[in-house]
């Protein structure tokens, strides 16, 4: 991997800073897979990517089933029976029967439980009307019911044989229920990234210390962590390191050597406190870094030996969309799965931006209300600044306005990157 365009000027205009299009780009082209796979029961799977196909050794349902509590029957006896049918069995869930249903017999029957061999159809028992007669029982099934009406049929979820879900899929709860009711207890998954995460700055405590002025409390890790969990990561808390560039040399070299990823917040950029940079440029390769966006300027991406290296900026706001726009994506494809894109649609937007600079791409904090007529509307949060958590707390997602855009207008179509697309609320 080489860098393809790399920049140290931070007094650059936004103009020769790399656009957020080719940061994606590079990120995109300069990584694949690097974790190995291995056999974990469903229990601990979620999030994990699949390693390979999982194809269903079974049809599901396995057999033939009642959806409703009620009576079931041959569709073709209907007419000739009058719909009167003499009850001769009860089946419940769980017991199935291999005794074939006589011509006029019906069969008592329970949601979930095995149809009758010679019965296709199930009337509701709210629809029935049980009856007796000289000591022998009778149900009266109401016309009109279609041939297999309330019948599920066996593989109609699942066929047996059918490739159900694919290798780099990351699996959610519905994906995991989809194999368990194949049967399958293990799944060849990758194994977990092992992220080394890294808060850097003199200023920052741990919370339950006491502060004085200048201090600062470590939020980044939490918001950084919490994010990670989203993808399923091993995550390493390396603490907080100062802002001494033989300690970050010393403890970035030592990461590299047993990690796949160190992510780090702040002295990203290039104050005299920031050595993050220095520290990758001598201990490894620079792939990207000053982008033209807002927030998440200083963000740098680059590889120290075989272990990727994700500087994310310290500001928290910044972090977060710097997370959530490239290093979510990176973990993802190097944890085996895909680039993962952000969820976007328009929305018309609730709020007025009267001058946005030109050449860069930014990112606003909003929240989608519906309007008086019903209409969603992109709100965007009042204050920009790049340090309020608040922002992140009240948004529900962001607004992304492309570089060539000067100016938002109330009701202009925004594109809205909701966070639920992120795997977050
Ligand atoms: N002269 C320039 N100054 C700044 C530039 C620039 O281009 N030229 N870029 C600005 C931008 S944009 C950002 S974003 C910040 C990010 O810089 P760093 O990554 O070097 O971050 P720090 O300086 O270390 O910290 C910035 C800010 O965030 C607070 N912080 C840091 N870590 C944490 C943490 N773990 N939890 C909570 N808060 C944290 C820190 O105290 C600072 O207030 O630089 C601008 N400056
Ligand atoms: O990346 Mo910074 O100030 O744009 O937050």
């Amino acid at each position: 991997m080489t860098g393809k365009r790399l920049l140290d000027d931070c007094f650059l205009h936004d103009r020769d800073r790399l656009r957020h299009h080719e940061a994606l780009e590079i990120l995109r082209s300069r990584l694949s897979a690097v974790a190995k796979s291995e056999t974990v029961p469903l229990e601990a799977c979620l999030e994990r990517v699949l390693a390979e196909d999982v194809m269903a050794p079974r049809n599901v349902p396995l057999a033939d089933n009642s959806a409703v509590d009620g009576y079931a029957f041959r569709h073709a006896d209907f007419d000739e029976a009058g719909g009167f049918f003499r009850l001769e069995q009860r089946i419940a869930a769980g017991h199935a029967t291999d005794a074939t249903l006589a011509p006029w017999g019906a069969a008592r029957i329970f949601t979930g439980a095995v149809m009758p061999p010679g019965a296709d159809t199930v009337a509701m028992q709210e629809d029935c009307e049980p009856h007796d007669q000289d000591g022998q029982k009778f149900v009266i099934v109401p016309q009109g019911l279609k041939k297999g009406a309330n019948c599920r049929l066996a593989g109609e979820d699942v066929a047996e044989g059918t490739t159900i879900l694919s290798a780099g899929q990351r699996l959610r709860p519905q994906d995991i229920a989809a194999i368990a009711s194949t049967g399958q207890a293990e799944v060849s998954v990758y194994r977990k990234l092992n992220v080394a995460l890294v808060s850097t700055g003199d200023e920052l405590r741990r919370p339950g210390n006491l502060i004085t002025v200048g201090d600062v409390y470590d939020s980044n890790h939490f918001l950084l962590k919490g994010l990670c969990d989203t993808l399923a990561l091993e995550v390493t808390d390396l603490g907080i390191l100062k802002d001494d560039p033989g300690l970050v040399e010393a403890t970035l070299t030592k990461a590299a050597k047993d990690h796949d990823v160190i992510l780090t917040t702040g002295g990203a950029s290039r104050g005299e406190e920031d050595h993050m940079l220095t520290a990758l440029d001598r201990l490894g390769t620079r792939h990207m870094w000053q982008l033209a966006i807002k927030p998440g300027r200083p963000m740098m991406f680059g590889t120290i030996g075989d272990c990727v290296f994700l500087g994310l900026p310290g500001n928290p706001v910044a972090a977060m969309v710097c997370f959530l726009l490239y290093a979510r994506p990176v973990m993802s494809v190097l944890g085996g799965g895909a680039f993962l894109e952000p969820q976007a649609f328009k929305v018309p937007a609730a709020f007025e931006v009267a001058k946005k600079k030109p050449d860069r791409r930014e990112f606003y904090r909003a929240s989608l209300r519906q309007g008086a007529d019903g209409t969603p509307a992109a709100h965007k949060f009042a204050r920009d600044g790049s340090g309020l958590i608040t922002g992140l707390r009240e948004a529900d997602g962001l607004v992304e306005i492309p570089e060539d855009v000067t100016a938002v207008k109330r009701g202009d179509l925004v594109t809205f990157l909701p966070f639920s697309g992120f795997g977050i609320r």
